[in-house]
């Protein structure tokens, strides 16, 4: 049984004329991290409103745990998967950070004292401590879209799904999420699912990837098995990360080295192709530009030991 399975799912707003979705088969397996790539308007957003119940299916069914979602289980699904919007303003409403950290916690019906380690908690995780007591309306773009997830955070879901999390993200707060991101599968047993336009990332934190184009989905493997299929890349606006285009480049003029995707795989098979023994991982880390080394001591997005841990 998935976490989470669509069965030839189909949906059209009123307005549209064209199915927005077609036949979606979708699955989500336990602590993977799932990519959904696509242009504008490929139908990401509107798939994801279906995995947590706010759009209901014209056809085809969305299964969570094998239930379909009923207005019996709607409540149970929500505490089940959390969704972060794409626009942090359509989440981000009360009239302090703390409030409306609390707000989801408070409609579960939990008592104060629960309510009120699980929002520290959050604020912890996601270094929210300056701001707790600020207005949400107030805040920048990218301290929105960390008090959005700290809120979909403290509802304590089993599965993340956060639509384009790095749009309108400084570097510092991109590498930063992305490095918290990556955290929760193996640390909390999360499943995490994002749509996102920068490709880059992917190779780095993804297990899987759904290519969408038109409301269909036209790919589907690991990083690897996507980015050889150049077809499908082209089709769908995409471009190859910067590492495995440069490693092509070299291999079309003849230079003898091993195809990679990730920063560590590039760098052991640059050594290879040098002829030196690729440096003992443990010893490595992906270097963080010099510029946001000085910054880092800031707005820290750590794992913390409350969230339920497996
Ligand atoms: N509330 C709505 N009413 C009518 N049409 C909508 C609505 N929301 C989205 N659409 C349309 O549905 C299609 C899919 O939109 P969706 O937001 O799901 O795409 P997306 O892949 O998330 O795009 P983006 O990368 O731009 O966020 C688009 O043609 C969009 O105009």
């Amino acid at each position: 049984m998935h976490l989470i399975e669509t069965r030839d799912l189909c949906y059209s707003y009123s307005t549209s004329k064209e199915p927005v979705l077609n036949n979606i088969n979708f699955i989500a397996g336990r602590k993977q991290r799932i990519a959904v790539l696509g242009p504008n308007g490929a139908g990401k957003s509107t798939l994801f409103r279906h995995l947590n119940g706010i759009l209901k299916p014209k056809s085809g069914s969305v299964l969570i745990r094998g239930e379909p979602i009923t207005k019996a289980n709607i409540h149970e699904v929500r505490k089940f998967v959390g969704l972060v919007f794409q626009n942090p303003d359509d989440q981000v409403f009360s009239t302090t950070v703390e409030q409306d950290i609390a707000f989801g916690p408070c409609n579960l019906g939990l008592d104060e004292e629960t309510i009120a380690h699980r929002v520290d908690s959050v604020v912890h995780m996601l270094g929210l401590e300056d701001l707790r007591d600020r207005a949400p309306h107030h805040l920048s773009g990218g301290e929105k879209k960390r008090v959005a997830i700290a809120g979909v955070l403290a509802m304590e879901p089993q599965v993340l799904i956060l639509d384009e999390p790095t749009a309108g993200l400084d570097p510092l707060g991109v590498k930063e999420l992305f490095d918290f991101l990556n955290a929760l599968p193996e640390t909390y047993g999360f499943t995490v699912i994002y749509s996102t336009h920068q490709v880059e990332l992917v190779p780095e934190m993804a297990d899987y990837v759904y290519v969408m184009e038109k409301g269909e989905i036209t790919g589907y493997g690991t990083p690897q098995e996507i980015f050889l299929q150049d077809d499908l890349l082209a089709r769908a606006h995409l471009e190859l990360p910067s590492l495995p285009r440069l490693i092509q480049a070299l291999q079309a003029q003849g230079i003898n080295i091993e195809s990679a995707y990730t920063y560590q795989d590039a760098e052991d098979a640059f050594m290879k192709a040098f002829g030196k023994e690729p440096l003992p991982r443990e010893k490595k880390e992906i270097p963080v530009h010099s510029d946001l080394e000085h910054m880092s001591d800031h707005q820290h997005i750590h794992p913390h030991p409350h969230l339920h841990q497996e």
